[in-house]
């Protein structure tokens, strides 16, 4: 039996790290994934394997252990998680295609997670149902991250432009946002669970100044979302701005994160931020009627990912 799944990075719009604390956030679906297939094994070992990233682990699903034959561990942890809480250990072959640069900021980690648990339940021939599916990701996500906010899985599983609400509502927007946006990335990484650590350390030491920070970023959210419900570009950018501010206000900024953001204004963005959990990654500029130049700034001295937003969330099938 092969049973195959396939779930959508997302780019976070307004919101990533004050949405761990409750805040709410803006994020959507964009039209690349990451892709599962899982078979029965010809042999007495669960395997898996990502080309793309020159990845090759024998895992120990009873142990929640795995002995590398390829490339460097990390993503496996979401993958051994999902194995640990719900396979019954037969061994099997797991492979995992990417079109998500991963550790970047576009939940690299949670369409691995999605993609993962979908293709499992359809290889165990478990009922499942997008709500519960969410839910259980986000579960695998806060078990590895140690703390994760539902956002990404959420995004990852129903596609889509999202809001999540303070008492943790989601809304998913009616709009056509088929809209110019330009993602650009750095080869040097973050960490979610390191950053996500980082910030709450600098709240703890700082609680006066960072916790007011927090909240005016989730009150820029909130207006943010007025602002994509009437298509006010200028608007969107400017709040942006302000978010990517925040973002350096917490300490998860870069110079190479600053680099692309100031390139794509220069080049005529009219709002540019870290999108994800910065200390490297990504970011998002908001470019009407500039793409081409905007792409081409970042593209100086980082990369560039053409992206679309998408409604299409998690698909899986099992072929018999
Ligand atoms: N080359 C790589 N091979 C395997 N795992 C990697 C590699 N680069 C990053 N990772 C891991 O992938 C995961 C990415 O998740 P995360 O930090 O949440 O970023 P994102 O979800 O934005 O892609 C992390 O666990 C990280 O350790
Ligand atoms: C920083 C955070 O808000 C988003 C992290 O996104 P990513 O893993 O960097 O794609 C963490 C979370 O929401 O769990
Ligand atoms: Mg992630």
């Amino acid at each position: 039996m092969i049973a195959k799944a396939s779930a959508p990075a997302k780019t976070i719009l307004f919101g990533e790290h004050s949405v761990v604390y409750g805040e709410p956030a803006i994020a959507g679906a964009i039209n690349k994934r990451a892709f599962i297939t899982i078979k029965d094994s010809e042999d007495d070992r669960t395997i898996f394997r990502a080309p793309d990233i020159g990845f090759e682990a024998e895992l120990l699903t009873r142990e929640k252990k795995y002995i590398l034959l390829k490339g460097k561990p990390g993503i496996i942890r979401y993958i051994l998680e999902v194995l640990y809480t719900l396979h019954d250990h037969t061994p099997i072959d797991i492979t995992l295609n990417s079109q998500v640069p991963i550790g970047s900021g576009l939940g690299s980690s949670a369409a691995v997670t999605v993609a993962m648990l979908a293709a499992l339940y359809r290889y165990h021939n478990i009922r499942f149902n997008k709500k519960s599916l969410a839910h259980d990701a986000h579960m695998i996500e806060q078990a590895v991250q140690g703390v994760a906010s539902p956002l990404d899985t959420l995004v990852s599983t129903y596609g889509g432009l999202v809001y999540l609400s303070r008492n943790k509502k989601v809304e998913h927007f009616n709009v056509n946002f088929n809209v110019p946006f330009v993602v650009g990335y750095t080869t040097k990484h973050g960490n979610t669970g390191k950053m996500v650590k980082d910030v709450k350390n600098l709240k703890t030491r700082n609680p006066k100044i960072i916790n007011p920070v927090i909240t005016s970023m989730g009150n820029l959210t909130n207006y943010a979302k007025q602002a994509i419900l009437k298509r006010d570009f200028n608007k969107i950018g400017e709040l942006m701005n302000i978010n990517h501010g925040f973002l350096d206000v917490i300490g998860v900024n870069t110079l190479e994160l600053s680099r692309m953001v100031y390139n794509a204004r220069e080049a005529g963005a009219i709002g540019s931020k870290t999108t994800g959990a910065g200390g490297g990654g990504s970011i998002i500029a908001l470019c009407p009627g500039k793409v081409e130049e905007v792409a081409k700034a970042i593209a100086r001295d980082d990369n560039v990912l053409k992206i679309r937003f998408t409604r299409k969330g998690v698909s899986s099938r099992v072929y018999k």
